[in-house]
C-alpha cells in the first residue's frame, strides 16, 4: 500500500521503516527539514536499534521523506504520529495535532480518492471524533465517511525496542469509524497480524484512545507500587528485588515491570497519565491512585540524593551522574529521572559530572545554561569524584570498576551489577 506518515519523530520514523520493511511504499511528511534530509540520507535521526539499517536499505526506495504536505496524495492512507505534550496544568495540548490535521485536510482537498486518516498519536477519548474529524472536514471539504475514513490506532512501541516492538506487538487496536476504515488497517498490518502472538483488538474510536491511556497508567502505577514496596522494603532491611521477584511468580501478577528504584520518565508516562488525571477531573472525576502514582514517582530522585547526603557532604563534592537518558537503549531524555537527580545536587551545592553512551549530546542541546561537567566515559566521570549516582541502568555500567574515585561511595536507582563489598560505600535506592 501506499502509505504516508504526518511527523517523523521517534513513532513516525519507525514505523515509516517498519512498514517499508513489510513492502509499503512509505513517505514521511515532517516540518523539520534537517529530519527530512537524515532520512533521505538513508540515516536515522534518532538512536533506535535495528533503525539505522532499516533506513539505509529503503532510502531512495520505498522510504523518504518531505518536507511538502502535498505528498499525502499520492497515498492510500495517512497516520498522524504528531507530537501530543501537556500543558503547564498536565492537560492534554493539542495544537500539533491540530496544525498537522489542518495542512493534511487542505492538502487532501486537491483529491476525491479515498483517503483513510489514521491517528497514531495518543489522543484523549474524543479527540479523534470531535477534533481531527471537524478540522479534517472543513480543511478538506470532505466529509469523514464518505471517501474520506477516520481510525484511531494507538501506538505501544517502547523506545530502546520500538522497531521489535512495534513488528512484534502483543496487540494492534484498531477504533475505526467503519468497516472500510478497519479493513485497510487490517490489510495494511497482514504481516503482523498473521502472527499467532497478535492479538487483535477492534473496538470504537473513544475505547481505543482510552485502551492507550489506560495502558500506560495501569503500568506506571505498577512502577510506582513497586516502588512503594521497594521504600518499605528497604525500611525493613529487606532487598525489594528478592520479594519482587517471588511476587512476579504470580501468573496474575507478572514478573515485567518490577524494576523498583529511581521511577518511571519518557515522553509518554509523565505526559500520559497527566493528561488523563486532567481529563478525569474534567469529567468530573478526582482519581487519587493516580496522583499518587505521581507522587510516589516524584520523590525517588530526591531520596536518591539524600541517600548519597547521608555519606558525602553535598556542597562542594564532586559527583559522577552515570546515565542521563531516561532508559537505557535510547538518546530520549524527555523527563528523564537523571534531570531531577541533577537538580537536586545543584541545589545541594554538588557539581555533577555526567556521562551517557549516547544521550549528552541531547542533554546539551536541550539545557545549554545546566551547570554540569560532562564526561567521554564512565571512567572520566567518575576520577576523583566524591561520590557517584547510579540514574540509568545501561548494562556497560555493570561490573565497572570505581578505581579513580577520591571516595568509592555508590548509590544506585538502577540495580547495576556491582560488588558492594569492593566499595566503601554501596547503597541501592530499594534494596
Ligand atoms: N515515543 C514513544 O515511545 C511513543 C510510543 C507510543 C505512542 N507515542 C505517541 O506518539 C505521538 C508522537 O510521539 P513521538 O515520540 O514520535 O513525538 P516526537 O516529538 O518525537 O515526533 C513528532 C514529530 O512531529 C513533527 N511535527 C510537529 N508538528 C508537525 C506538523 N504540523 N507537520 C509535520 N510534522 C510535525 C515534529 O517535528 C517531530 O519530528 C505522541 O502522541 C506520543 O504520545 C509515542
Ligand atoms: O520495571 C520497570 C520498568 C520501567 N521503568 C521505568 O519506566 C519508564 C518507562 O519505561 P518503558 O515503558 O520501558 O519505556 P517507554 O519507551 O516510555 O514505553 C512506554 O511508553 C510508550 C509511549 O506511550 C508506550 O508505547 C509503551 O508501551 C510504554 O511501555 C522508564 O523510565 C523506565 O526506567 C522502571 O523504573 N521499572
Amino acid at each position: 500500500m501506499h502509505v504516508s506518515i504526518v511527523g517523523s519523530g521517534y513513532v513516525g520514523t519507525t514505523i515509516a521503516a517498519c512498514l517499508a520493511d513489510l513492502g509499503h511504499e512509505v513517505v514521511n511528511v515532517e516540518i523539520d527539514p534537517e529530519i527530512v534530509d537524515t532520512v533521505n540520507a538513508g540515516e536515522a535521526p534518532i538512536h533506535e536499534p535495528g533503525l539505522p539499517e532499516r533506513i539505509a536499505d529503503h532510502a531512495g526506495g520505498r522510504l523518504r521523506a518531505t518536507t511538502d504536505y502535498d505528498a499525502v496524495c499520492d497515498t492510500d492512507l495517512t497516520f498522524l504520529c504528531l507530537p501530543t505534550p501537556s500543558a503547564e496544568d498536565g492537560s492534554l495540548e493539542l495544537d500539533a495535532m491540530r496544525a498537522g490535521t489542518q495542512s493534511l485536510g487542505e492538502a487532501l482537498a486537491e483529491r476525491d480518492d479515498d483517503h483513510l486518516v489514521v491517528v497514531k498519536s495518543t489522543v484523549l477519548p474524543g479527540t479523534t471524533e470531535e477534533v481531527v474529524g471537524p478540522i479534517l472536514e472543513s480543511a478538506s471539504g470532505r466529509a469523514v465517511g464518505e471517501g474520506l475514513e477516520l481510525a484511531m490506532n494507538p501506538e505501544f512501541l517502547r523506545m530502546g525496542t520500538a522497531v521489535s516492538d512495534f513488528l512484534e506487538p502483543d496487540k494492534v487496536v484498531i477504533g475505526a469509524t467503519s468497516d472500510e476504515a478497519a479493513g485497510t488497517l487490517r490489510d495494511l498490518y497482514g504481516p503482523i497480524l498473521e502472527r499467532e502472538e497478535t492479538a487483535l483488538v477492534e473496538t470504537d474510536v473513544r475505547e481505543a484512545e482510552l485502551i492507550k491511556y489506560a495502558n500506560n497508567a495501569f503500568l506506571a502505577a505498577k512502577v510506582s507500587l513497586v516502588n512503594e514496596l521497594g521504600n518499605v522494603a528497604r525500611e525493613y532491611g529487606a532487598d525489594a528485588y528478592e520479594v519482587l521477584e517471588a511476587v512476579g511468580l504470580d501468573d496474575r501478577i507478572s514478573e515485567q515491570f518490577m524494576r523498583s528504584g529511581l521511577g518511571w520518565g519518557g515522553s509518554c508516562f509523565p505526559k500520559d497519565v497527566d493528561a488523563l488525571r486532567a481529563g478525569a477531573r474534567k469529567q468530573g472525576y478526582d482519581p487519587e491512585l493516580l496522583d499518587a502514582v505521581v507522587s510516589v514517582n516524584d520523590d525517588q530522585p530526591r531520596r536518591l540524593v539524600d541517600l548519597l547526603a547521608d555519606h558525602v557532604a553535598l556542597e562542594g563534592a564532586r559527583v559522577a551522574v552515570l546515565g542521563l537518558s531516561f532508559k537505557p537503549g535510547t538518546d530520549d531524555i524527555r523527563k528523564s529521572r537523571a534531570l531531577d537527580v541533577i537538580d537536586h545536587l545543584l541545589d545541594g551545592g554538588a557539581t555533577p559530572v555526567a556521562y551517557d553512551p549516547v544521550a549528552i549530546d541531547n542533554v546539551r542541546e536541550t539545557y545549554p545554561d545546566l551547570e554540569i561537567e560532562y564526561a567521554d566515559s564512565a571512567k572520566d566521570a567518575l576520577a576523583d569524584a566524591d561520590g557517584a549516582v547510579v540514574a540509568t541502568g545501561w548494562s556497560e555500567f555493570d561490573d565497572l570498576s570505581f578505581e579513580g574515585m577520591a571516595r568509592q561511595v555508590v548509590v544506585d536507582g538502577r540495580r547495576i551489577d556491582v560488588d558492594p563489598d569492593a566499595l566503601e560505600v554501596y547503597e541501592g535506592l530499594t534494596w
